[in-house]
C-alpha cells in the first residue's frame, strides 16, 4: 500500500475487515512506514481508535462521552489535557523532587524482598512498589494503604479484562454473550475504581497544601483547578467522569508498563552475569545512593541507561501502536478508499528488533548504546529523522511519561542491583525463560523468579 502524495512506502498490508465500514491495516513492522506515518503525516496520524469499553461507557453516561488523554482525539481538549499533564505532574523540575517518593518505595521493595529470600517471585513487590510512587505522584502523600492496594488490584483487574475485551469477536452468539458480560465486569470495576478516586479527590479538595513534599504537585490537583475547552470558545472544569478517566489512565499507564520494564530487565540481568556485574560495578562507584540524587541517574550512569534502553528495544511494554484516520485523511493520503475509515498498528517490538537496523537484534546488548556502538545515540524517543527504536511512541501523541519512566526503571534497578545478587531460582539452571506475552502491556509469560543473596553478605 502507497501513501500516494507524500511517496512514502509504508510496507503494510490489509487484515481485513475489524468492524463495518473501517479498513484494517496490521503490523508495520518497517521504521521508515512509522516515521511517514507517525511523524512525517502526524497532523493525520495523532487519533487513537475508542475502546469498545469507552462506547460503552458514554452509552452508559446517557450519551455524554468522556475520555482520558489517551482516547481524546487530537484537538484543542487533548491539547489542554496533554499540557497540563507535562507542565505540571510530569514536569521535568517537579520530577527533580521524587526521590524521598522513590526512596521510601524502593526501601520497602527491598524490605519485602529480604523477607522471603532466598528464592523470590518479583512481580507483585516491582508492582506495589512502583504503583506507591505514580499514586502518591498522583493523589499527595497521604494515602490510606488500603486504597493503594484497591487502586493497584483494581486496575491490574480492569487492564486484565480490557485484554479479553479488545479480542475481535468471531460474531456468534455465544461470543456475543461473553463480550457483553466482559463489559458489564468493566464497568462495574470502573465504577468501584471512580469511587475510590472521587473520595481521593474530595479529601484533596477539602485539605489542599500548596505542595506534597516540597515542591511536587499532585496530578489531580492540577485536574481541579483545569479549565479546559468547552467546544464553544469558553473554558470549564474538568468533569467527575473525565476525572476518573484521566486518574485511571495516569496510574495504569504510569505503573504497569514500568513494573513490566523492570522484570524484563531484571531477568536479563539474571541470565547475564557479566551485564550484572558491570552494572552492580556502576552503581557502586556512584556510591551506591543513586536514589538521593535524581542528576547521578539521569547523567553519570551510562551503563544503567544502555541496560534500561537495551531491554526497551527488545521489550517495548506497549507492544502496539494504534492509529484511527478518519476516511477523509485516508482518501487524502491515498490509502485504501475514501469511504473507508482506516485502524492502523505499529508493531513497536518489530520495529526495535528490524533485522536491517539492529545487529543480531536478539541478542540483549547493551553496549550498543554506549560510546561508538551502533546506537549511541539512540535515546528512548527517536528523533526527528529517523527511528530506530520507538518504546514511548513518536509523533504528536508519544508518551509524556517518558521522563518518569526512564527515572522510576533505573532507580529501581540500581538500588536492586546494589542491594541483592540475582541468579535463576534452581542452581545449576541456565536461565530464566524470557518468553513474551503480549497482555495490557508486553510481560513475561513466565513471571520472574529469582534466586537472591545480598550483596553485603555474598561479596
Ligand atoms: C516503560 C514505561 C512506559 C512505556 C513503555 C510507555 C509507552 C507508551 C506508548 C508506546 C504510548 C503511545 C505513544 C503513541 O501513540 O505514539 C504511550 C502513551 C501514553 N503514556 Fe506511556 N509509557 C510508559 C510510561 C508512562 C508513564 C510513567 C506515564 C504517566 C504517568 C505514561 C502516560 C502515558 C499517557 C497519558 C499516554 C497518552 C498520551 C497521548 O495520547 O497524548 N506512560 N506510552
Amino acid at each position: 500500500v502507497l501513501i500516494r502524495r507524500r511517496g512514502c512506502h509504508t510496507g503494510v498490508r490489509r487484515a481485513g475487515a475489524l468492524a463495518p465500514a473501517a479498513l484494517v491495516i496490521q503490523n508495520i513492522v518497517d521504521p521508515a512506514a512509522a516515521q511517514c506515518m507517525l511523524v512525517e503525516n502526524a497532523d493525520h496520524f495523532s487519533n487513537r481508535p475508542a475502546p469498545p469499553f469507552l462506547v460503552a461507557l458514554e452509552k452508559s453516561n446517557g450519551g455524554q462521552r468522556g475520555d482520558g488523554l489517551t482516547s481524546v482525539p487530537y484537538g484543542p481538549l487533548w491539547s489542554a489535557l496533554r499540557r497540563n499533564l507535562m507542565a505540571e505532574a510530569l514536569h521535568p523540575s517537579r520530577l527533580g523532587h521524587i526521590a524521598p517518593l522513590q526512596r521510601e518505595a524502593t526501601q520497602g521493595l527491598i524490605a519485602a524482598l529480604g523477607k522471603e529470600l532466598p528464592v523470590v517471585s518479583v512481580r507483585e513487590h516491582l508492582s506495589a512498589a512502583v504503583f506507591s510512587v505514580v499514586a502518591h505522584l498522583c493523589f499527595g502523600d497521604d494515602i490510606d494503604e488500603g486504597y493503594l492496594r484497591a487502586m493497584r488490584c483494581g486496575i491490574r483487574d480492569i487492564q486484565l479484562i480490557a485484554v479479553v475485551e479488545a479480542k475481535p469477536s468471531s460474531g456468534s452468539m455465544l461470543a456475543k454473550l461473553t463480550g457483553w458480560r466482559v463489559l458489564r465486569q468493566l464497568l462495574a470495576l470502573h465504577a468501584r475504581m471512580g469511587e475510590i478516586f472521587l473520595r481521593l479527590v474530595a479529601a484533596r479538595r477539602e485539605s489542599r497544601r500548596p505542595c506534597d513534599g516540597g515542591s511536587r504537585r499532585p496530578y489531580v490537583d492540577s485536574l481541579i483547578d483545569l479549565r479546559a475547552p468547552d467546544g464553544d470558545g469558553g473554558r470549564r472544569a474538568v468533569r467527575d467522569d473525565e476525572l476518573v478517566l484521566l486518574v485511571l489512565e495516569f496510574l495504569g499507564a504510569g505503573a504497569g508498563t514500568v513494573a513490566a520494564c523492570l522484570e524484563w530487565t531484571l531477568a536479563h540481568v539474571v541470565n547475564d552475569q557479566e551485564v550484572q556485574e558491570k552494572l552492580s560495578d556502576e552503581v557502586q562507584s556512584a556510591g551506591g545512593t543513586v536514589v538521593s540524587s535524581s542528576r547521578s541517574l539521569i547523567h553519570g550512569m551510562p551503563y544503567l541507561n544502555a541496560v534500561v534502553l537495551e531491554s526497551l528495544r527488545m521489550h517495548p511494554t506497549v507492544p502496539f501502536i494504534q492509529r484511527h484516520v478518519h476516511s477523509d485523511a485516508a482518501g487524502f493520503l491515498g490509502v485504501g478508499g475514501t469511504t473507508s475509515d482506516l485502524l492502523m498498528q505499529v508493531s513497536v517490538g518489530a520495529i526495535g528488533r528490524y533485522t536491517k537496523t539492529w545487529t543480531d537484534p536478539d541478542e540483549f546488548r547493551p553496549e550498543r548504546f554506549l560510546p561508538g556502538g551502533e546506537a549511541e545515540d539512540v535515546g528512548p524517543l527517536p528523533g526527528p529523522k529517523e527511528i530506530r527504536m520507538m518504546p514511548f511512541g513518536t509523533g504528536h501523541r508519544f508518551c509524556p511519561g517518558v521522563g518518569l519512566a526512564m527515572m522510576n526503571i533505573k532507580c529501581f534497578l540500581a538500588a536492586l542491583v546494589h542491594e541483592f545478587h540475582w541468579k535463576p531460582p534452581t542452581v545449576g539452571c541456565a536461565g530464566v525463560d524470557v518468553t513474551e506475552l503480549n497482555t495490557f502491556v508486553k510481560g513475561m509469560k513466565t513471571p520472574l523468579s529469582v534466586r537472591l543473596t545480598r550483596r553485603t553478605l555474598s561479596s
